[in-house]
């Protein structure tokens, strides 16, 4: 694609990663065994993350834009909005059900379930995901279309989803 524009948003969100397995999951060959493996994701804990969305086009708009970054803004914004300061629970968690109750029994935290188990990878495919529907239901695909997400979940990871 001959453009490229990207937005960065920020926000903070609790999560789990109920699925971390240090001991016989992908990749373990590569810890020694003497290190002491803690699976410290599944607590439930939280980050300040940051979402970069990579929108593409061969051609340019009257406004020689790709596309205004307030509209990449807006598209995203309910979204970011209602992520921010949320807990993110996939509903195949084991804690799912009981968080949920106490979420509702208190009033005093909000849960944004998801389908998936939210690491860093699933959840950019999330967002890209619904920019791309986004784009779509304004009838936008044929000129603009999301390049890649990439999220950041710490100063030192980050994770890209770019299906092309
Ligand atoms: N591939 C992935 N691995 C891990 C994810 C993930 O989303 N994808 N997530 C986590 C945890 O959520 C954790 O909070 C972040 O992991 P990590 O980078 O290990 O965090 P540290 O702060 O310990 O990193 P340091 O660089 O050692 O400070 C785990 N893994």
């Amino acid at each position: 694609m001959k453009w490229k524009i990207t937005k960065v948003f920020n926000f903070e969100a609790g999560h789990r990663v109920w699925k971390q397995n240090l001991t016989h999951g992908r990749g373990a060959e590569l810890t020694g065994r003497d290190v002491p493996l803690q699976n410290k994701c599944v607590n439930l804990h939280g980050h300040s993350y940051t979402l970069e969305v990579t929108l593409g086009s061969d051609t340019l708009s009257e406004q020689d834009m790709v596309m205004d970054f307030y509209h990449v803004k807006n598209a995203l914004k309910d979204l970011i909005d209602t992520m921010d300061h949320s807990f993110i629970i996939d509903v195949n968690d084991p804690m799912y059900e009981e968080l949920k109750s106490l979420a509702e029994k208190y009033g005093a935290f909000k849960i944004f379930p998801v389908p998936f188990c939210p690491t860093a990878e699933a959840l950019a495919k999330y967002f890209y995901d619904f920019l791309t529907q986004k784009l779509e239901q304004a009838g936008l695909l044929k000129d603009v279309k999301v390049v890649s997400v990439v999220l950041w979940e710490t100063k030192t990871s980050k994770a890209e989803y770019r299906p092309e």
